[in-house]
């Protein structure tokens, strides 16, 4: 996880920060809509479904209240009680029917159940003693339950829906009050139809609203066609019943969920009225269409929103992170001049944030510093290695110089040998090498003591030093013995002479710090002519004989080795 985010640039940082703020608030926005906005929906949606079963409620209490009204009116009225023949009861009656053209019906009857007088005459003759709305009417004004009329259907005009009726009746009273006929009054169920199609708005209709008015034994008598006339049972339909009002949830028996708000019609106090459960139901779909919608808009609009945000998120990201940007390119380019040798190259100032501005202030500061350390380095090291380089070839001379003398020591003299021999080729000159060992130098160390010996051995080797040409050699080989290298010589002889002078030279007193000595050296001679072969130590070795035959025969002396 770490080495993913370290792998990020600090704009990529930035812009998955907001972005993933942004997503975050618009999920938990839309959670909260959705959460809310449904339950909002749905509260809203049954209070809307109740309102419309009270209102269809109250309608049809209204109705059959005022039926009841007009037949205890009609019953009552002087033309009807004391009729003088039937066609002065028929214009009471149809002048009724004039106000309230959903009276389909309305007729007297005899005792005995046959029809004197009734609107537009039908049925006028015919016995109904054996209708309900007939014999429950003798005993009081009464309102009987929706039904079907098969005579009366035949005589009324045709329409859509079948003619259904709720029939109100009531005893016709002579002056002392003893009946003497039934008063019926068939309204047409249409009107209820016509008012739950009023109720129902276009826009309720849309959404797939729709009223139920049930009898008491379960059977629709309004609803979807497909429902009328046939019994049906639900949560909403049995709490209707009990005579609570409400909405609810429900899950009708086409598996379908359903919002329903019921009511019942009738008077609760008065166990005679009519008790019609009133259903107003709407699918669950239908009916939350509105807030899905809502939800979907919303949805849309978050998704947009998310986008500017992140596309915003994205460029204020690169705006704010831009100075660091510059500031990290300027540092790698340092780094990378830095490593490779060269002058760093300046931290620019970056304008942008204060933060910003204060680091490439103090990186530009720091670059500066460095710099400046660096090229104090690098003179101090030029410095440091100029002195080891002195050191250096000083040591070297040490190396190839003996401490006491000065003289060039046996190394020294080895390395030479092989350019003097080569030398002698070139020039086609012989050259000599004289080996010089004192005679006698331990009793001048033994005698006067070895600072005195060193002081003799000192100036031996000047002499020998001013004793031979600038281009020759004098080397101190080890102890009293030394060697000098003589080039361009003629022959032999020319060698033997010099070594004569020179052994002249070094047995003239010395004077020491605290005595003066003589000392006597033997001198052995070997020749390199130019056509010899060069070798070195042979060429030593034939020196030192020579040198030691000159110690045999009585020392002080020079001897020339043998020609090779
Ligand atoms: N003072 C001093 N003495 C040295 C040094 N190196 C060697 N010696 C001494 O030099 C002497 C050389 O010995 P020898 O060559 O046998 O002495 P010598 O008396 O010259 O003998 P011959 O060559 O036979 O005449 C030794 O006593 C060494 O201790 C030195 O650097 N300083």
């Amino acid at each position: 996880m770490n080495s993913f985010f370290g792998r990020l640039r600090l704009s990529s940082l930035m812009t998955l920060a907001v972005c993933a703020t942004v997503a975050l608030t618009v999920a938990l926005q839309l959670i909260l809509v959705n959460h809310f906005a449904g339950r909002q929906a749905s509260n809203e949606a049954q209070l809307r479904l109740q309102q419309l079963s009270w209102q269809m409620r109250d309608s049809l209490n209204r109705v059959i209240e005022k039926a009841v009204g007009d037949a205890k009116l009609l019953t009552e009225l002087p033309q009807v009680r004391y009729a003088r023949d039937a066609d002065e009861s028929r214009r009471v009656l149809e002048s009724l029917q004039r106000t309230f053209p959903d009276y389909a019906w309305i007729g007297i009857t005899d005792l005995d159940g046959k029809v004197s007088a009734s609107t537009g005459r039908m049925l006028e003759g015919a016995n109904v003693s054996k209708r309900p709305w007939f014999t429950t009417g003798l005993r009081g004004v009464h309102a009987s339950d929706y039904h079907p009329a098969v005579l009366l259907e035949k005589m009324l005009p045709r329409q859509q829906d079948p003619w259904r009726f709720v029939d109100v009746s009531g005893p016709v009273l002579d002056a002392q009050g003893r009946p003497t006929g039934v008063l019926g009054l068939h309204l047409s169920w249409e009107w209820a139809r016509r008012h739950a199609r009023k109720l129902l708005t276009p826009a309720l209709r849309e959404y797939g609203a729709e009223i139920l008015v049930i009898r008491d034994d379960g059977t629709v008598m309004l609803g979807p066609q497909s429902m009328v006339e046939r019994k049906v049972d639900s949560t909403s339909l049995r709490l209707a019943q009990q005579g609570m009002t409400g909405a609810l949830r429900e899950v009708w028996p086409d598996g379908r969920a359903y919002l329903t708000g019921y009511s019942q019609t009738g008077d609760m106090l008065d166990a005679g009225s009519l008790r019609w459960s009133v259903l107003v139901r709407q699918t669950e779909e239908r009916a939350l269409a509105g807030a899905v919608e809502l939800k979907l808009r919303m949805l849309g609009w978050s998704a947009l929103l998310a986008l500017a945000l992140a596309g915003a998120a994205v460029l204020l990201a690169r705006r704010l992170t831009r100075p660091m940007a510059t500031l990290r390119e300027a540092i790698e380019r340092a780094t990378e001049a830095t490593n490779a040798g060269k002058e760093a190259p300046p931290i620019p100032r970056i304008s942008g944030f204060l933060e910003a501005r204060i680091l490439s202030s103090r990186m530009r500061d720091l670059v500066q510093s460095e710099e400046t350390h660096r090229r104090a380095l690098l003179a101090l090291n030029g410095r440091l290695e100029a002195a080891v380089a002195e050191r250096t070839a000083e040591l070297q001379a040490l190396l190839l110089r003996d401490v006491l003398t000065g003289l060039p020591n046996r190394r020294a003299l080895l390395e030479s040998l092989p350019e003097a021999m080569s030398r002698a080729r070139r020039v086609e000159r012989p050259c000599a090498l004289l080996f010089l060992d004192m005679d006698g130098f331990k009793a001048v160390n033994d005698g006067h003591g070895h600072e005195e010996g060193d002081e003799l051995l000192r100036q031996f080797g000047q002499r020998l030093a001013q004793g031979v040409r600038k281009t020759d050699m004098v080397a101190r080989l080890a102890g009293d013995e030394f060697v000098v290298v003589l080039e361009m010589l003629a022959d032999g002889a020319d060698a033997e002479e010099f070594a004569h002078k020179l052994l002249e030279r070094v047995t003239a007193p010395y004077v020491l710090r605290t005595t003066t000595v003589r000392i006597g050296a033997s001198i052995g001679i070997a020749l390199h002519r130019p056509g010899d072969v060069p070798d070195v130590d042979g060429w030593l070795a034939r020196a030192d004989h020579a040198m030691y035959a000159v110690k045999r025969t009585g020392k002080n002396s020079v001897a020339l080795a043998a020609a090779l």
